[in-house]
């Protein structure tokens, strides 16, 4: 039995991250009852199929009702519409979190509508595939992960203690973070690899000298990885790029000086300067090898291509 059992867990979204948290949630036995809403339908039809909650409902404040831990894992677009539903039935003393991949955006959106008498503990798990949708889920996706909590200031410590020891039960380490400083450390290390990647599938898409059947033949496994990450949701990237603007701008821009260099020493030849930097490069990726952090990402939901996700 974990050392924290909440007796109802609403989930609003069940997609990737939502349903992999309802298995996640049933496997460590961390609620009584698990209450399921999304928009659509057809999707919160999937999730009953898949036996992922206990209770269904079309109605987010319906689902919401004497939950003592609302969970939100909707697109960052959608966070605030989400709040302005489910904050009349909030039940005081409720912890409300999010899973977004931007902080500040989500903590405007959503605060103005949150009730005094609950404690809202923003989060994110730096956890994820490039899959969608309710069947893409699996328990094991937060394990050997990190959760990013950004609580606003004078957020009580026990709400965050509580919703900390929850993640750890999901199989995370959790550190806390300033929201700005977050936005700026994930739009290097996940929103740009993101931007990038779905650019260069672009460029190659575009070419009329390469074929899309050569592009598809001789694609090295550098190229196959850019894929993969641009295979991701066309939905939840777009609000990352919209709610983490300032942030993702002034990487972008560093990207592009640095870029330009690039071009000039290939331009002018410069084997010195290139091997200096692909040698410094190569420092990074050996540190976060010794640092365990080098997880390819699993196997678990590559089968769920074969059931397209249209949220
Ligand atoms: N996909 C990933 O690798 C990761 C995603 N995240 C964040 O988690 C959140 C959810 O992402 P995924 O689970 O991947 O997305 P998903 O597309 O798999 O699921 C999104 C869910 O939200 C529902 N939804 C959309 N708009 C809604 C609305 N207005 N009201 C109620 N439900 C609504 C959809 O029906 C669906 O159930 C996003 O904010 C994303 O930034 C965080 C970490 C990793
Ligand atoms: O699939 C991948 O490689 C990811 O990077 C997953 C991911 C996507 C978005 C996040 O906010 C966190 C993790």
């Amino acid at each position: 039995m974990p050392d924290i059992h909440f007796e109802k867990v609403a989930l609003i979204g069940i997609g990737l991250i939502g349903s992999s948290l309802a298995r996640v949630i049933r496997r460590v036995g961390l609620a009584g009852e698990i209450a399921i809403s999304t928009r659509r339908a057809e999707t919160l039809a999937r999730a009953r199929e898949l036996r992922l909650g206990d209770s269904y409902h079309p109605d987010a404040a319906e689902a919401v009702r004497n939950a003592e831990l609302v969970i939100v894992c909707v697109p960052v677009g959608a966070s605030g519409a989400v709040a302005a539903d489910i904050a009349g039935a909030l039940l005081p003393g409720a912890i409300v979190t999010d899973v977004g991949s931007t902080k500040g955006s989500v903590i405007s959106q959503m605060q103005p509508y949150l009730p005094e008498n609950v404690h809202f503990v923003p989060g994110h798990p730096i956890a994820g595939t490039e899959h969608s949708g309710p069947d893409a889920g699996f328990a094991e996706l937060f394990e050997g992960r990190w959760c990013i909590l950004t609580p606003p200031e004078g957020t009580d410590a026990g709400a965050v203690a509580r919703l900390s020891r929850f993640w750890e039960h999901c199989g995370s380490t959790v550190d806390i973070m300033d929201p700005q400083h977050h936005d700026m450390v994930l739009a290097i290390v996940s929103h740009l690899p993101h931007i990038i990647a779905y650019n260069i599938v672009g460029t190659a898409d575009d070419l009329e000298t390469v074929t899309k059947s050569e592009v598809i033949k001789y694609s090295a496994s550098g190229f196959r990885d850019f894929t993969r990450l641009a295979a991701s949701d066309p939905t939840m990237w777009r609000d990352v790029c919209l709610h983490n603007r300032d942030a993702i701008l002034e990487m972008l821009s560093r990207f592009s000086e640095d870029l330009s260099a690039l071009q000039r020493a290939i331009r002018w030849g410069d084997g010195d300067k290139l091997f200096e930097m692909f040698t410094r490069t190569r420092e990074i990726r050996r540190s976060i090898i010794e640092a365990g952090q080098e997880i390819d990402v699993p196997d678990f939901g590559r089968h769920v291509l074969s059931h397209p996700h249209k949220d």
